[in-house]
């Protein structure tokens, strides 16, 4: 049975790849930190499928690494990391946003991401032929628009940590992709706006955005690809969302 390991599973792409790959049959190991969460969802899917739940904030790496490291052998071979953790902040412009909010974004979406594949990493190569590092990148990794700034260069980062990755792979059989996803409806912008339920629930009105079973669709797909094939980098919109034209600043009339 192929296993995988999701980061951030309480939650949004996580929750629904953890339900995806469960109605596959594959043993799942579930991250985030909200304990509760992650019981709720073993409770659901332990039904069907081995479940391990790690409750662990991926900016830890000393706790990430002795996790991963200690997984127990009826978890292995590990076939799928998932490094889906990841949060925006701060959605004003760049000149008002508190310096913590760039911090958290930075040790969350690099750090925790890096942190994870460190310790994933001779996992995925044991099993070689077949295994996947699937990293959710953004829409924002590659276009940039107003109070992008911090999150915007975190999803950069995981684009080109990716495909770097993919070379110094090469030879070992293991895949990486950079899966970048537009406008999406979770718990996404609640985070973004530090709770603000109405301004999450306007973003999404009168509109259709992904939701997180379309994402949980495209990791499965991904993750069983034929062994020879590598999908390096794939953006999804929604058919609803689309570029704007760039700002122009005009002078007074
Ligand atoms: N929704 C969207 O429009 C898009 C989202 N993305 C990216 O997809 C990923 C998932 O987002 P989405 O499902 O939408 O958002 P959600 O807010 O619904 O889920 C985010 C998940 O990340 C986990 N997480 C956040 N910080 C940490 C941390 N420090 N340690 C461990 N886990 C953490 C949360 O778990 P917990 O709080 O329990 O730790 C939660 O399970 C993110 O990387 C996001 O940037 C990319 C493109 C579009
Ligand atoms: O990554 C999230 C999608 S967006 O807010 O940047 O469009």
């Amino acid at each position: 049975m192929p296993s995988v390991l999701i980061t951030g599973a309480t939650s949004g792409f996580g929750k629904a790849a953890a339900q995806r790959f469960a109605k596959a049959g594959w043993s799942l190991i579930l991250t985030g930190r909200r304990e509760e969460r992650l019981k709720a969802l073993e409770k659901e899917l332990s039904e069907h499928v081995p479940v391990l739940t790690l409750t662990l904030d991926v900016r830890d790496s000393a706790a990430v690494t002795d996790a991963i490291s200690n997984l127990p052998e009826s978890f292995l071979p590990l076939t799928c990391l998932i490094n889906n953790a990841g949060l925006a902040l701060a959605p004003e412009p760049a000149q008002k946003v508190d310096l913590q909010d760039w911090h958290t974004m930075i040790d969350t979406n690099i750090t925790g991401l890096v942190n994870v594949t460190h310790a994933a990493m001779p996992l995925l190569l044991k099993t070689g032929a077949g295994a996947s590092i699937l990293n959710l990148g953004s829409v924002a990794g590659q276009w940039p628009y107003p109070g992008g700034h911090v999150y915007g260069a975190s999803k950069a980062f995981v684009q080109q940590f990716s495909y770097n990755l993919r070379c110094d792979l090469l030879g070992t059989g293991v895949r990486v992709t950079d899966l970048a996803p537009g406008m999406a409806e979770t718990e996404f912008t609640l985070v973004r706006t530090k709770g603000n339920q109405a301004a999450s629930d306007a973003l999404y009105q009168g509109t259709t955005p992904l939701q997180a079973e379309d994402i949980a669709e495209q990791l499965f797909y991904l993750a069983t690809l034929p062994a020879h094939i590598n999908i390096n980098r794939l953006e999804i919109m929604s058919v609803r969302q689309a570029w704007s034209p760039f700002a122009i600043d005009r002078d007074p009339k």
